[in-house]
């Protein structure tokens, strides 16, 4: 087993390193397109996860948010090694999980598990709740005492609120939210630190979604565990994060504490995203920017070049965002919150008001931004005033 050498955090690093549990460094998915005959001509790939760089600290909820087809599952797999990575690094407490083989590789996994979408779909319909509990307590040496490994079969029925009977019926006996607290026990049942929740309420009705959300929150505190939960859905998201990665064709554009992202979003993509969320309040007025994104999210298979958001950007400026791929970096602006980080060229412009948008399709020249200093002071005030 190898251990990372500890690294200072650089400006673009939100976090010291002592406080970090997962760190991701660089990350890159690539599937090939295979072609031919036999399937063997490699014509192409789908950039699915194209340079991730996020951390999450622990006993944090770190919530991962983009449109359908961004990259986020891959991502949560690639985090678990369930996905070969083409490229960088995953360090979880310190050691670099691609180092690891076998049974290294295994005792590690033990320490991070998933929760799926569709519980259905991801237990054994064959198995009942106290087999498919058991099975990972075994694997891990967890279930060497019958006695003991009944004592903690009634805590993790306990802890996820289903009756003791629940142990011998089948996943299909069960209601949605139900076979989601069975998915639930299932990863807490091998001590898990981190979990990956993949859209975990989303196939749930409404009613049922805040119960498994608030059970989330409860898990979270009695056994400390650090969460990564992707969701497209921003309000869900909102509510259970501490903080909030916003994704765009396979790599981060914004990432920011959960309630400054909402208040103070910096990249046109996490403003068009968030003027697209319902008011809450059908009874006060909805006096928000309202941003249209043109067009639909562009192929991994053929991403664009340059910032991969140009081609539905209102705040484009050429040539610089056709041709020059933004970094993720800290954006330091009056009235912004610290450790806001943005892949945008042109952040502190945009939230100044200097950079106003304009018709996608415009037609752009290199002297389409203003020449002049920017007026930094109305920074984040200028987006509070108009966003929620
Ligand atoms: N095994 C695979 N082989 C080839 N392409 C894949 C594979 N898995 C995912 N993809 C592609 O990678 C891209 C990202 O998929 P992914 O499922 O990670 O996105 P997502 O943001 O989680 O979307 P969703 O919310 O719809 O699941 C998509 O274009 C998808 O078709």
């Amino acid at each position: 087993m190898t251990t990372s050498t500890p690294t200072q955090p650089t400006a673009d690093q939100a976090l010291p390193d002592e406080d970090v549990l997962l760190d991701v460094r660089g990350l890159k998915v690539h599937f090939p397109i295979k072609k031919g005959v036999l399937i063997d001509r490699t014509v192409g790939h789908v950039y699915a996860v194209d340079g991730m760089d996020l951390q999450i600290r622990r006993g944090e909820t770190y919530g991962l948010v983009g449109e359908s087809g961004c990259g986020k599952s891959t991502f949560g797999r690639a985090v678990l090694q369930l996905e070969e990575p083409t490229e960088g690094e995953v360090l979880f407490d310190g050691t670099d999980l691609a180092s690891l083989r076998g049974e290294a590789l295994r005792r590690q996994r033990r320490h991070m598990q998933m929760v799926f979408q569709d519980p259905l779909g991801s237990l054994d319909p064959r198995q009942t709740v106290e087999q498919l509990l058991l099975e990972g307590m075994r694997a891990h040496g967890l279930a060497d005492d019958a006695k003991a490994a009944r004592a903690r079969l009634s805590a993790l029925l306990d802890a996820v609120g289903l009756p003791k009977n629940a142990l011998s019926k089948y996943p299909h006996e069960f209601s949605g939210g139900q076979r989601q607290r069975v998915g639930i026990a299932r990863a807490l049942s091998v001590d898990p630190k981190l979990i990956v929740a993949d859209e975990p309420v989303s196939a749930l009705d409404v009613s049922v979604q805040a119960q498994v959300v608030n059970l989330l929150e409860d898990l979270q505190e009695e056994f400390g565990l650090t969460y990564l939960v992707i969701a497209h859905d921003l309000a869900v998201v909102r509510h259970i994060s501490d903080r909030i990665g916003v994704m765009y064709l396979g790599a981060l554009v914004e990432e920011a504490d959960a309630d400054d992202l909402y208040t103070s979003p910096l990249h046109p993509y996490t403003r068009a995203l968030l003027s697209a969320v319902p008011v809450p309040d059908p009874t006060v007025e909805d006096t928000r920017e309202q941003i249209l994104l043109a067009g639909d999210l562009p192929s991994p298979a053929n991403p664009p070049s340059g910032c991969r958001f140009h081609t539905r950007c209102p705040w484009r400026q050429a040539t610089r965002c056709d041709t020059e791929r933004p970094q993720l970096r800290v954006v330091d602006l009056p009235g912004t919150p610290a450790g806001h980080r943005v892949a945008c060229h042109w952040a502190e412009q945009i939230a100044s008001g200097e950079l106003r948008p304009h018709d996608v399709d415009m037609e752009l020249t290199d002297q389409t931004l203003t020449a002049g200093p920017v007026d930094t002071t109305l920074g984040a005030k200028g987006l509070t005033d108009t966003l929620p």
